[in-house]
């Protein structure tokens, strides 16, 4: 006898399907709340603004003990502020808002742009350059300039091969993920000394850096964080940071679809890049959903969820819902172009507020980068040799299988 799908585990079609699985649940299920299991754990899959209304207040749902393990050794790293609740979070949040603000973005831009135009100032015209790769390394020299991190040139490629490496392994099993653990356990154990070299005042950080910063924030206890979880929180800067090469990759993807944006974006129009970045990360996937567990006995939409299910927020399938985007699966920046963009409206990064719940605090370093890197990329004069661009929807987080190759 077949067990209806509500029943059993869903851990490994939610590995195999990626994207779709959780869509495609909550299509079956014939009310849009998808009722699974996931990881041994009742699970609760919801869509859409008030979904998101619902689940980002902290008397729903909380995050502490949400996070699976795996998650926890490649992505976030233990104790990261994304496991925090209440107050205790609001006060490590403190450290991001600090150093996140929209003008440490436009500097992070100016960085990763004057990088990106050495390195294409390296490149002999006809070399092939795989852009994903190329875009991390730049992405991560530029990040960690303006984080305080010291960095030697021959230490680049490394580096951003690691923080790739921790996004890259976090939902697939086998070789992947364990690349991430090491990654994530090297790169924490070098953070670790150079905290702990900036407190015994061998090393001086920059003033208004990100190593600054968390080297001496105080979480709301009052007291500072190890020197590993400093490292931890530091990680949480310029990991997601350099991730904004899948985007990056994305963004060649779409221009070279549909080159007639190159246009706009290649004249400079701010408003313009800002929009087709804003398309980029709605149209492409990243992040599929997220997560957190039911503080006590709800009630969604008439829907019991009994406390201590897993809540799950379809971040994917929000993007791509047609009742929020006329023709959701066109690629269109000019549905951005003079529109103020709600709190709960475009979610790849999480939704609601970033000072008070655990929304992205990224978002405008995410833009600001991907904006920057697109112009450049609108402007360059390249060629796009035979290769497999195949995005696969299964793979967690997707990307054209090549890393987009491309020709000076
Ligand atoms: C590559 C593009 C990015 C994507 C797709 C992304 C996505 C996300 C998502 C989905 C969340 C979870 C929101 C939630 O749980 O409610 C998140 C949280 C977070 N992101 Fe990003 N992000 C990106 C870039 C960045 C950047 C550039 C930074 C920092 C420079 C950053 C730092 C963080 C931090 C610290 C959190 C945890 C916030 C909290 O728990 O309060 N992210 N991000």
């Amino acid at each position: 006898m077949r067990l209806p799908r509500g029943l059993v585990d869903e851990t490994v079609p939610a590995l195999l399907e990626g994207y779709a699985w959780l869509p495609g649940l909550r299509a079956r299920s014939g009310t849009g709340v998808a009722r699974t299991r996931l990881l041994g754990q009742r699970a609760v899959g919801l869509c859409g603004p008030d979904a998101a209304r619902f689940f980002y207040d902290e008397d729903h749902v909380q995050r502490r003990s949400a996070i699976p393990m795996p998650v926890q050794k490649t992505l976030f790293g233990q104790g990261a502020v994304h496991t925090l609740d209440g107050p205790e979070h609001r006060g490590r949040k403190k450290f991001f808002l600090s150093v996140l603000t929209h003008q440490a973005a436009a500097e992070v831009a100016d960085a990763v742009g004057a990088t990106w135009d050495e390195a294409v100032a390296s490149w002999r015209r006809g070399q092939e350059v795989v852009l994903f790769d190329e875009a991390s390394r730049v992405i991560t020299r530029g990040v960690c300039e303006t984080a305080g991190i010291p960095l030697a040139d021959s230490e680049v490629t490394e580096v951003a091969r690691d923080l790739v490496a921790m996004v890259d392994g976090f939902a697939t099993p086998g070789p992947r993920h364990w690349q991430a653990r090491r990654a994530r356990r090297r790169r924490e154990a070098w953070l670790t000394g150079l905290v702990t070299a900036v407190r015994a005042g061998r090393f001086e950080a920059a003033p208004g850096s990100a190593l600054e910063a968390v080297s001496h924030h105080r979480d709301a206890d009052g007291l500072e964080l190890t020197p590993q979880l400093a490292a931890v929180e530091l990680l949480n800067v310029i990991r997601p940071a350099a991730a904004v090469c899948w985007f990056v990759t994305h963004a060649a993807h779409a221009l070279h679809l549909w080159p007639r944006h190159r246009k706009l974006l290649a004249a400079g129009d701010e408003e313009f890049a800002e929009a087709f970045a804003h398309e980029v990360r709605r149209f492409y996937p990243f992040a599929p959903f997220i997560a957190g567990l039911a503080v006590r006995d709800l009630s969604w939409r008439g829907e019991p969820i009994p406390k201590g299910t897993m809540v799950l927020l379809d971040l994917w399938g929000q993007d791509h819902d047609p009742e929020l985007w006329d023709e959701p699966y066109s690629f269109w920046p000019d549905r951005f172009v003079g529109r103020d963009i709600g709190p709960y409206e475009l979610v790849p990064q999480g939704a609601g507020d970033p000072v008070e719940n655990h929304r992205c605090p990224g978002e405008p370093t995410a833009v600001a980068i991907l904006a920057t890197l697109a112009v450049r990329l609108a402007r360059l004069d390249f060629q796009v040799p035979d290769q497999d661009l195949t995005i696969s929807l299964r793979t967690i987080p997707a990307r054209p299988r090549s890393g987009f190759v491309l020709k000076p």
